[in-house]
């Protein structure tokens, strides 16, 4: 088989300002994620998402993430913010995914939280991707407290060698470890984009993470590491 080559789209999460928005469309992120969970501390209105959005340039898709939502919720958010890919990121069945993207008239990403440890070797990749059929991709992420975000990674070599759907990397990605990340599982799957979160935030003087606040340069160097793994054919 001819190695290929492939551009790792890339979806930046949890974004809540303005400079942020500006800064990771400057790195070259596909995508920008605008966390619609009111429990998460970088939670942001669907009022405010929309703001954020009109930053964005055409070709750069905003993300309106949700833990259980309704589909009036979900319907009435994407009113607001044109071009919106939805993100399922809690408990929804096929079903409520399919209502909830009115119909598949909405894009969506459904994650699948993968369990750490030796509980992940139970989860059955390709049975899910078949339940959420429908969805545009499926969004791997670890199962943890608070549904996500946590900068968590998963056992990525739990997943299976042959996977048909289009996959996104996500859960504790950093710039160390993106690279490592694309070059396994991007052969094992019919695409593969990366999401990130914590790994490109701001960090307090005491060394916590500012949720919600992202790093510019951090960013830049997230990039920087998925081109690098773009830049091995496969
Ligand atoms: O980001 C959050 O606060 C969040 C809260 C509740 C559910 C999902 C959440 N984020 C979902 C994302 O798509 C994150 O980018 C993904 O979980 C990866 O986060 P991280 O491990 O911090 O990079």
């Amino acid at each position: 088989m001819t190695p290929s080559l492939a551009r790792t789209r890339i979806k930046i999460c949890g974004l809540t300002r303005e400079q942020d928005v500006d800064a990771a469309v400057a790195a070259g992120a596909d995508a920008i994620g605008f966390v619609l969970y009111a429990k998460s501390p970088r939670a942001v209105t669907a009022q405010r998402a929309a703001e954020l959005a009109r930053r964005l340039p055409p070709f750069v898709t905003p993300v309106l993430l949700f833990v259980n939502p309704t589909p009036t919720e979900v319907i009435a958010a994407c009113a607001l913010v044109a071009g919106a890919t939805v993100q399922f990121h809690g408990d929804e069945t096929p079903q409520q995914c399919w209502q909830a993207s009115d119909a598949g008239r909405l894009p969506f990403l459904r994650a699948a939280r993968i369990p750490l440890g030796e509980a992940g070797h139970s989860f059955d990749l390709l049975k899910y991707a078949d339940q959420y059929s429908q969805a545009q991709a499926i969004l791997l992420d670890a199962h943890v407290d608070g549904y996500g975000g946590a900068g968590q990674t998963f056992n990525w070599s739990l997943l299976p060698p042959n996977v048909d759907a289009h996959l996104v990397l996500s859960g504790g990605l950093t710039p160390a470890n993106v690279t490592d990340g694309v070059r396994l599982l991007r052969p094992r799957c019919r695409s593969l984009a990366v999401d990130v979160s914590s790994g490109v935030e701001a960090s307090a003087p005491d060394g916590s993470a500012l949720k919600g606040i992202k790093d510019a340069e951090k960013i830049q160097q997230f990039v920087a590491a998925v081109r690098a793994a773009d830049a091995t054919p496969f």
